[in-house]
């Protein structure tokens, strides 16, 4: 589904990513670690296209397309969901009708038709439930006031609707409590399928405790140095990143 060769990213002149390679298949859920600046977030704005990002080497196939060429919202389009860090807020825009406009884009793209009323209704109700959301949050205005949990419901609904191929949720879980957490770990669990990936990526290990990852990668100093499954996690909670240092031949203070 998605194949990563080679990818090299800067921002402002400094390298950030330096050679990363990734394979992603369908019904596959990986998750990137790594220590602070290792380049986690650099990846995940990459793939969704932000532009203060410069691509300076490597590819990134997405179903067969270069994904690099596409602009954002074809990406989205396309079927790529970028959960953001820090979800943005917009007053007097519903969050009924956010996700109305998102899902039809979509499906204009595709060549179909809009979804009716009712047809749109009984989505938003059944995958309501799926995620545990109140209806009371989404007749309110996007994000507007939201606390940090209701927002990454928000967002864990909006994926549920969006049905994406491949989602990317870069999760910091500053500010989050444990329910919090639970809420993304408990909807990215619920909407793993054959058909779909994502690539969750933690900037702290306490995530995975709920999240069973097919494959954990650390990233450092913007390469993958180590790939592994679950246990990969476990072994990183218990020994932290000095480890990985330690293979790769690096000092590590005592
Ligand atoms: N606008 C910028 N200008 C200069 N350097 C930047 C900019 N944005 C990010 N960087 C640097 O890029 C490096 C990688 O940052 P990135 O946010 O991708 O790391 P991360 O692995 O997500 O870290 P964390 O776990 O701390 O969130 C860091 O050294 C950071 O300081």
């Amino acid at each position: 589904m998605l194949s990563i060769k080679n990818l090299q990213a800067r921002i402002e002149e400094k390298e950030i990513l330096k050679g990363i390679n990734l394979e992603i298949k369908a019904g596959e859920v990986h998750a990137i670690m790594g220590p602070n600046g290792s380049g986690k977030s650099t990846l995940a704005s990459v793939l969704a296209g932000r532009s203060d990002y410069e691509v300076t080497g490597g590819t990134v196939e997405f179903q067969g397309k270069d994904l690099l060429e596409l602009a954002p919202e074809d990406r989205a389009r396309e079927g790529v969901f970028l959960a953001f860090q820090y979800p943005i807020e917009i007053p007097g825009v519903s969050t009924t009708n956010f996700i109305k406009t998102a899902v039809n884009e979509v499906r204009k793209y595709r060549g179909e038709e809009p979804m009716d009323a009712v047809a749109f209704l009984k989505k938003m109700k059944e995958k309501m439930k799926l995620v545990e959301i109140d209806q009371s949050l989404l007749s309110r205005s996007l994000n507007e006031g939201f606390s940090g949990g209701e927002k990454k419901r928000n967002e864990i609904f909006q994926m549920a609707m969006l049905e994406p191929k491949f989602a990317i949720l870069d999760e910091t879980d500053s500010g989050l409590d444990i329910d919090a957490l639970r809420i993304v770990a408990e909807g990215v669990n619920k909407l793993k399928s054959k058909d779909n990936a994502t690539l969750v990526i933690t900037h702290y290990q306490r995530l995975l405790e709920y999240i069973v990852p097919d494959y954990v990668h650390v990233l450092y100093k913007g390469r993958i140095v180590k790939s592994g499954g679950k246990e990969l996690a476990l072994e990183l909670e218990e020994k932290g990143y000095d480890f990985i240092k330690e293979e790769l031949g690096e000092e590590v203070e005592a």
